[in-house]
C-alpha cells in the first residue's frame, strides 16, 4: 500500500533479478529501512528475528529463501538443507510450512540445473497469489462493513483490530486490513481501534504506521481497552488476522486475541477472522490442543525501544532485574467465539464442513 504517496509491497525481487528487498519491520515506525536478502540464511534470520513477520509474509520470504538457496546449491542435499534451515525459523504460522512444501514440490522433481530459475518463478507466483487472495478477502470483508454502514447512514463504522494483519503482514493489502482499505477507498467512513499489542507492539508500531500512511482514520489503544469500548457500543465489529486455522475452526493469532474474542462475545460484537487459504491447517483437528505456541525471548517484555524527545532511539528496561518473564507469542480462540472467517472464497462459518467445502484442495496437501 502507500508510503508517503508511493506504492510499496513488503517484499520484492530486486532489479538484479535474484536478491530480495524487504521492509525491515523492526525499525518501524521510527525509521523506514529496506533490507536486502542475498542468501537462504538471510531469509531464515529475517523470519526468526522478525525483520519480516506476519504469516503470509513469512511464507513469501521462505519461498524466496528457497530460491536464494538454489543459487547457492541446487543439489538434492542443498534443497533439503534449505528446507530444514527455513522450516525451523518460527513454529506457529502454518504459511511457512505451506510455502516450503509448495517450493519443494516444484523443485524436487526437476533437474538441479533448472531449480534456481524454477524456484524464483514459483516464489513469484506465491507472492502474486498472496496479493490476489488478499484482494478477494478485501471484497468479501467489504460486504460486512457495508452492511454495518447501511444501518448507521452517515456515521463511522468502528473496527477493532489486534496486532498487525495489515499489508505489512502480507505482500500487500493485508488480511484483516484489506476490507478496511477497500472500504476507505470506496468512501465508506471507517475508523480503526488499533490494539497496541504488547509486547512487540505490532499494532502501535506497524498497524498505526501503515493506516496513517494510507490516510485511514485510527486510534491506538492499550490492549486492555477493547472490552470497555465494546461495552459502550464503540466497536461495530472486530477483524483480526491469524497464523493458523485448525480444521475445527479454532483460530491461532497474536497473544491477546482470545481475550478480545471473549469481550466481543460478551457484548454481542461480531468477531471476524480474515485469512488466506494457505493459513488453513487441516492436519490440526483441535487448535487449542495441537497448534504449537511460540515462546519468544523475555527481552521483548522487559525492554522497550522508542524515540527520545531529542530524536534518539533508546531502549529501556521496564521490568525489575531478576523478575522472571513469560512471553507467549500467540493464543488460540475457539471457533465458538468466531462469527465468521473472511477468506478469498467468501465469509465462512468457523467449522470443518465450511472450510472443506470451500477449500477441498487444502485437505489433500494437509495429508502430506
Ligand atoms: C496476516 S498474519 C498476521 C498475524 O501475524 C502476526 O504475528 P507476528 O507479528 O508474530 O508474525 C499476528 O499474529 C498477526 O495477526
Amino acid at each position: 500500500m502507500k508510503v508517503d504517496g508511493k506504492h510499496f509491497r513488503s517484499i520484492w525481487r530486486e532489479r538484479d533479478g535474484w536478491s530480495v528487498g524487504a521492509i525491515d519491520q523492526r525499525r518501524l515506525p521510527h525509521e523506514f529501512v529496506i533490507a536486502r536478502l542475498t542468501s537462504c540464511e538471510d531469509a531464515a534470520v529475517a523470519i526468526r528475528d522478525m525483520l519480516v513477520r506476519g504469516a503470509p509474509l513469512i511464507g513469501a520470504t521462505a519461498a524466496y529463501g528457497m530460491a536464494l538457496a538454489m543459487r547457492e546449491d541446487s543439489s538434492d542435499a542443498g534443497l533439503k538443507r534449505a528446507y530444514d534451515a527455513l522450516v525451523v525459523a518460527r513454529p506457529t504460522a502454518i504459511n511457512l510450512k505451506w510455502a516450503l512444501h509448495e517450493m519443494r514440490t516444484a523443485l524436487a522433481p526437476i533437474d538441479p540445473v533448472e531449480r534456481a530459475e524454477a524456484a524464483y518463478a514459483r516464489a513469484d507466483e506465491i507472492v502474486e497469489q498472496d496479493v490476489e487472495i488478499n484482494r478477494g478477502i478485501a471484497g468479501n470483508g467489504l460486504e460486512l462493513i457495508e452492511a454495518i454502514a447501511a444501518k448507521k447512514p452517515g456515521e463511522v463504522v468502528n473496527v477493532l483490530t489486534h496486532c498487525n494483519a495489515g499489508w505489512l503482514a502480507t505482500v500487500d493489502w493485508g488480511t484483516a486490513t484489506a476490507p478496511i482499505y477497500l472500504a476507505h477507498e470506496r468512501g465508506i467512513k471507517v475508523h480503526v481501534w488499533v490494539d497496541e499489542t504488547r509486547p512487540r507492539n505490532q499494532g502501535a508500531s506497524l498497524t498505526a504506521w501503515e493506516l496513517g500512511h494510507h490516510g485511514v482514520p485510527h486510534t491506538v489503544i492499550p490492549d486492555n481497552t477493547g472490552g470497555h469500548l465494546m461495552q459502550h457500543g464503540m466497536v461495530d465489529l472486530a477483524i483480526v488476522g491469524t497464523d493458523r486455522v485448525a480444521a475445527n475452526g479454532d483460530v491461532c493469532n497474536k497473544i491477546g486475541t482470545y481475550l478480545k474474542a471473549l469481550a466481543a462475545h460478551d457484548n454481542g460484537v461480531p468477531f471476524y477472522v480474515a485469512l488466506p487459504s494457505p493459513t488453513i491447517d487441516f492436519a490440526v483437528h483441535d487448535g487449542i490442543r495441537d497448534i504449537p505456541i511460540e515462546q519468544r525471548s523475555g527481552v521483548e517484555v522487559t525492554d522497550m525501544t522508542g524515540r527520545t524527545a531529542d530524536g534518539r532511539l533508546e531502549t529501556v528496561r521496564i521490568v525489575p532485574e531478576g523478575s522472571p518473564v513469560a512471553n507467549y507469542a500467540f493464543d488460540v480462540t475457539p471457533a465458538r467465539l468466531v462469527t465468521g472467517l473472511i477468506t478469498e472464497r467468501g465469509v465462512l462459518k468457523p467449522d470443518r464442513a465450511a472450510l472443506a467445502a470451500a477449500f477441498p484442495e487444502r485437505i489433500a496437501t494437509a495429508a502430506k
